[in-house]
């Protein structure tokens, strides 16, 4: 059976920034006169303005619909900047986004901004709107003009689906507590909601699960799950410390650090090749966490770290000598599971039909178009902010917030 969606490929995304503060140059260092450009002291370039830091380097793994990828890592891996250039944010400094096997050019961002959803970290929600008025504006921004009624309907069977009927005419709220609304979790739910109204078929989602408690968590993770199974969607998302009934949940896992991918693949295929290079995932512990500590445990194991270099002691066998994290982690597993590739394995290559001729979305299809007019978009943000000024209590004055 043909399977419809959206196959997200990354391929040899590399992100690097201009470095902070370069260090001087050595003060022993002779200046050399560069014989091309007598102005210019050769070697200035290692030293000064050219100095970049690679936020990402070579991220390759591709997300398939009808499945949750989870990108997984300690924090600095790179996960947030990954997620940004997967949904059009940013633009990769090498590498390219592919759809469908397409290549997604700078100019096609618009079609990225289309088909997905993106949810940020932080829940960037009007605190004294209520949940039905925030997805009801939220659908007049993002949906082709279609009557008020079916707006309204959209938006209540999306409240359904979020299990947010309950808490329709409940103030959206704030985390700090000024403004008291719905939990946390519902907030949550109510952000995915706004990138979704549209019903678009790719979602990404930064930290969905973050200051969340391990049931609201799951919950969140549950509802993605079941997006992607009942709609096709493909869901990629990053986590931290997920528990064990949410690891369950994932398709696969992207387990990066240090801006490689260490591991592609399924959650149980990253405890064997934790096993490969000697690191028994204990029984009772999440195998993502031992992951996460395993990475501190080679860090400790480095003899002369140099640009991310590790040097690989004793406790690897006998491949000693020189080599990232990321080609210990390939070399070791390799040599145990039976197959070597220099790229990063992907067991699960089993390929996914995806119906792109007969596809109902085409491949760039009508998704350049913007829904609403810049006139008409306009009008719904004055609304919107009129709306919020005319509902804000006058005890939420500076003089008494504390009564919000
Ligand atoms: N615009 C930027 N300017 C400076 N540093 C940046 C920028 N973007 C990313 N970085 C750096 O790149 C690295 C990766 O950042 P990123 O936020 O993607 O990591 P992360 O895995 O999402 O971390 P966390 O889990 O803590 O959110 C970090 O060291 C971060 O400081």
């Amino acid at each position: 059976m043909k399977k419809q969606g959206f196959e997200i490929e990354a391929s040899g995304i590399t992100y690097t920034i201009p470095a902070k503060s370069p260090p001087p140059p050595p003060p022993s260092a002779a200046k050399k006169r560069s014989p091309f450009f007598p102005n210019i002291f050769a070697g200035d370039n290692d030293h000064g303005r050219g100095r970049k830091k690679t936020v990402l380097d070579d991220v390759t793994f591709t997300a398939k619909p009808w499945e949750v990828l989870a990108i997984v890592g300690p924090s600095g891996a790179g996960k947030s900047t990954l997620l940004e250039i997967l949904a059009g944010k940013i633009s990769p400094t090498a590498g390219s986004v592919l759809v469908n096997g397409t290549p997604v050019a700078d100019e096609d961002r618009r079609f990225l901004n289309k088909i997905s959803g993106y949810v940020t970290q932080r829940d960037t929600l009007f605190p004294l709107l209520t949940v039905e008025e925030t997805l009801m504006f939220s659908a007049k921004l993002r949906l082709q003009k279609i009557p008020k009624s079916e707006l309204g309907s959209r938006v209540g069977s999306l409240m359904q689906e979020l299990g947010l009927t309950h808490a329709a005419r409940t103030r959206v709220g704030d985390e700090s507590g000024r403004v008291r609304g719905i939990s946390g979790g519902e907030r949550r739910r109510v952000s995915i909601g706004v990138d979704v109204i549209h019903d678009p078929k790719v979602l990404i989602l930064d930290e969905p699960t973050s200051g969340l408690d391990s049931s609201s968590a799951l919950q969140i993770v549950g509802l993605l799950k079941s997006m992607a199974e009942t709609r096709g969607r493909t869901i990629v998302l990053s986590i931290h410390q997920p528990g064990f009934r949410i690891v369950k949940l994932f398709n696969s896992v992207l387990f990066m650090a240090g801006g490689s991918v260490l591991h592609h693949g399924s959650a149980d295929g990253l405890g064997s090749r934790l096993k490969a290079v000697g690191l028994q995932v204990p029984g009772r512990v999440n195998v993502v966490e031992f992951a996460m500590e395993s990475v501190e445990t080679f860090r400790e194991r480095v003899g002369d770290c140099k640009r991310g270099e590790v040097v690989v002691a004793a406790a690897v066998g006998k491949r000693s000598g020189k080599c990232t994290l990321q080609q210990l982690f390939d070399l070791q597993a390799a040599s145990s599971v039976g197959h070597h590739s220099n790229r990063i394995a992907d067991e699960e290559s089993a390929i996914i039909n995806i119906g792109l001729e007969d596809s109902e979305f085409g491949l760039w299809g009508d998704y350049h178009q913007y829904p609403n007019s810049w006139f008409r978009e306009t009008m719904i943000l004055t609304h919107r902010g009129s709306r919020r000024t005319s509902t804000e209590p006058k005890s939420c004055s500076p003089a008494g917030q504390s009564k919000c």
